[in-house]
């Protein structure tokens, strides 16, 4: 089960990479029967020896496992997971930049997979989050308000062709008046082969056949199961560390956390600070964006703070931010 306290003493760490070719498809090997999760598919890696660091471990395990050498790589998500015979903590972080071709040199069974067959039953249980992570780009755009239809959904046909590739619908208002927009909404977004997820209203993202849901932190509190089945996606917005464990518990697909920085539009909260974000993070076996104050430019440094990247409405919303193009 997902660990909703940070792990203990006993946990073994563990370093693994996801590594992608050109066409984007992912590394995967398998473990040997015999081994702990044996006979399932994993992320190559291994144990993390005492005083190594991460990147020093991925590209010994990746040297020993694969014949590669790794020249880049950055944290993709942690993940602290309790099995029944063995607690183990996995620092998954993306290979960038490799030299070799990689070879199963232990006997290891070695497929390249495109993230959509990533199927969560082929890997052990810890690693759901990661094939979210894998799968999630680095920028979620939230949209404000719907003022005026026409004029939201040119701002949204803007932020497509922009390369968004995750987007939130955020409209509030009477219902009936939602549904219309969504369902244009939802064409346009398919249209440019992006995903929407709609804020709040779980019926009405599955009469819609939306890509999924994402629930206010009080929606969050009041449900004890996911509202939605996968593949739907669903999200939640949090605050603190026991709405993100709560949010992992419950089977939730990412979290938002924030307010990092000081915003115009809150400007009465008090920021977490990277250092908060990075220590709650940590302990959250869960996709995390990182929310307020920040623009697209901030998605390196926010994932170098363990985040799956970056999300907000003002600099990511519509065409006229400054920054051209999103990154992915
Ligand atoms: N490498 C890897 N390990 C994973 C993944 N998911 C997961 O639960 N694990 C678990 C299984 C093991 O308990 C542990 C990895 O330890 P390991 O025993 O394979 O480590 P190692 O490569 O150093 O192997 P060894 O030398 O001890 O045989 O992490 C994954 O995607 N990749
Ligand atoms: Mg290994």
């Amino acid at each position: 089960m997902p660990l909703d306290t940070p792990p203990s003493k006993g946990a073994v760490s563990v370093a693994a990479g996801v590594l992608r070719d050109r066409q984007g498809r992912v590394l995967v090997t398998r473990r040997a029967d015999h081994r702990h999760q044996g006979g399932l598919w994993e992320f190559p890696g291994g144990k993390i020896e005492p005083g190594e660091s991460v990147e020093a471990a991925l590209a010994r395990e990746l040297a020993e496992e694969l014949g590669i050498r790794v020249q880049a790589s950055r944290p993709l998500i942690r993940v602290p997971y309790r099995y029944p015979d063995k607690q183990v903590c996995l620092e998954v972080h993306e290979v960038t930049q490799f030299e070799g071709e990689p070879q199963g040199l232990e006997g290891q069974p070695l497929r390249w997979l495109p993230t959509a067959a990533l199927e969560a039953g082929l890997f052990p249980a810890a690693n759901r989050p990661i094939i979210t992570a894998v799968r999630l780009p680095g920028v979620y755009v939230i949209s404000p308000d719907a003022d005026d239809p026409q004029r939201w959904l040119a701002a949204l046909e803007a932020t497509l062709a922009r390369g968004a590739r995750l987007l939130q619908m955020r409209v509030r208002g009477a219902p009936g008046e939602r549904r219309p927009l969504a369902e244009q909404a939802l064409d346009r977004t398919r249209a440019a082969g992006a995903k929407l997820l709609i804020n709040g209203d779980p019926p009405l993202a599955a009469a819609l056949g939306a890509d999924g849901v994402h629930l206010t932190a009080r929606q969050l509190a009041e449900c004890d199961s996911r509202p939605l089945p996968t593949p739907h996606l669903v999200a939640a917005s949090c605050h603190d560390p026991a709405e993100l464990a709560r949010a992992a518990r419950l089977g939730i697909d990412f979290a938002v956390l924030g307010p990092v920085a000081a915003t115009a539009s809150h400007p009465d909260a008090d920021p977490l600070g990277w250092e908060r974000f990075a220590a709650w993070t940590a302990d959250a076996p869960l996709p995390v964006y990182a929310l307020g104050g920040l623009s697209p430019a901030d998605r390196d440094t926010a994932r170098a703070q363990g985040a799956q990247g970056v999300a907000g409405i003002r600099a990511f919303w519509g065409p006229d931010t400054g920054d051209a193009h999103l990154p992915r």
